[in-house]
């Protein structure tokens, strides 16, 4: 951590700062960023956890605004130093339309952008995704690749389209001249799937268990490998790189990170275990019961009801063929990149990561325990 000594002059935006990650992304920057004198956070929802931090010496402005608003979000930008893009419409389940999906994603993206440009701010980190790279549909494995990994990336579904879409966007803004004269400098970090305290599906997960009498079904073959990566890292890496994109502009502006620790790999359900298994959930194991042609036939019959219910109901259960797809394709990312580029180490080792999603998940109403 640097001096605490050092001069507080410094303005963050992060949008999204009331999400999952963007929570951790705050409470990051307040306990790691000595410079910060305010922190604006920007979000469609804000939580009333915010609140808490209004006692500090930084100055914590809550926001509440729309991406897809251009005038909100240049208002929200103008005098910021440093943009944290984390707002994002993270669906793969059909709860909202493809437009919504693009307008949130790729338009609030763009609003963004030119907000920095309009208003003379000169950093912007893009939370992206995993997903703007794969699973591709065509079930092609990804197996501990890194950033420069040859790897066909097809997307359909709306939301990988969006970010990949959005990613772009980011990426070629950087060195665009922002209001007073000087180059834009951006880049992308690219989570893999996302674990720790505040996980939603996570939630859902352990409360399905519960439904089922502490019990999880097999799904996906436990030789799938599935990258995750703790939130608390994935905030630090946000942070560390905010901090660096001044210092080292050449280097890391136009660049995409993906974003990793020591977190094992693992499948998807297995990875789960790890902190559903100690709040008193077991996996069982059905690969006979349930073969893969019977999920698939599973999740294309929940399409055709989320389809055939759209005009009475939401149905978006967690499974679908994108989602199968998804889970039951290897994709493992192995690199060093962030660690060369802005001196990146994962500040929570694995077994920390790991003691806190448990405890998280222990502390949740009608732990198994
Ligand atoms: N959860 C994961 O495993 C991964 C997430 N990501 C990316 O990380 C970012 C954060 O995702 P999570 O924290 O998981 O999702 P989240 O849904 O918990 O957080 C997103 C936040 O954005 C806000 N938001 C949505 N629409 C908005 C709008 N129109 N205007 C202003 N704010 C809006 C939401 O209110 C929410 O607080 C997203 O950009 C997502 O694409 C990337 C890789 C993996
Ligand atoms: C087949 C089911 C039986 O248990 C399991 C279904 C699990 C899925 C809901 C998840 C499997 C992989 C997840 C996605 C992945 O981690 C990559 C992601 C990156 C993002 O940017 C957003 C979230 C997500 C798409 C994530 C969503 C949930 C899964 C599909």
């Amino acid at each position: 951590m640097a001096e605490s000594t050092e001069v507080r002059n410094l303005v963050y935006l992060v949008t999204g700062g009331c999400g999952f990650l963007g929570e951790h992304v705050v409470r990051m920057l307040l306990q790691r960023e000595p410079r910060l004198s305010e922190l604006r956070v920007f979000d469609l929802h804000l939580g009333p956890w915010l609140e808490e931090l209004k006692t500090g010496p930084v100055q914590v402005t809550a926001i509440q605004g729309d991406v897809t608003q251009a005038h909100e979000v240049a208002a929200a930008v103008a005098g910021a130093h440093v943009v944290i893009h984390a707002a994002g419409l993270v669906d793969v389940f059909g709860r909202a339309s493809p437009e919504t999906i693009h307008k949130v994603n790729v338009q609030g993206t763009k609003n963004v952008i030119e907000a920095c440009v309009q208003t003379g701010t000169r950093f912007l980190v893009y939370t992206s995704s995993m997903e703007v790279v794969g699973p591709n549909i065509k079930g092609h494995p990804f197996y501990r690749g890194n950033e420069d990994t040859p790897y066909e990336a097809v997307h359909k579904h709306p939301y990988p389209c969006s970010k990949a879409q959005a990613e772009r966007l980011v990426l070629e803004a950087n060195g665009r001249e922002v209001r007073g004269g000087l180059p834009l400098v951006t880049c992308a970090l690219r989570p893999t799937g996302i674990y720790g305290e505040g996980h939603q599906i996570m939630r859902d997960f352990y409360h399905q268990g519960l439904r089922l009498g502490g019990r999880l079904f097999r799904a996906i073959p436990a030789s799938v490998e599935h990258g995750r990566v703790y939130v608390g890292n994935v905030a630090w890496m946000h942070v560390l790189v905010a901090r660096e994109l001044e210092q080292r502009a050449a280097l890391v502006g136009g660049q995409v990170y993906f974003c990793y620790d020591k977190s094992p790999y693992k499948s998807y359900e297995d990875f789960n275990m790890e902190f559903l298994g100690p709040c008193g959930l077991r996996l069982v194991e059905t690969r006979l019961l349930a073969p893969y042609w019977l999920l698939m036939l599973l999740a294309a019959l929940n399409a055709l009801l989320q389809w055939l219910l759209r005009p009475l109901l939401l149905y978006a259960p967690l499974l679908n063929p994108y989602t199968l797809a998804v889970a039951n394709t290897t994709f493992t990312v192995s690199t060093d990149k962030a660690q060369r580029h802005f001196g990146y180490e994962p500040l929570f080792s694995w077994e920390d990561s790991r003691t806190r999603t448990i405890r998280w998940v222990q502390a949740m109403e009608g732990s198994a325990q």
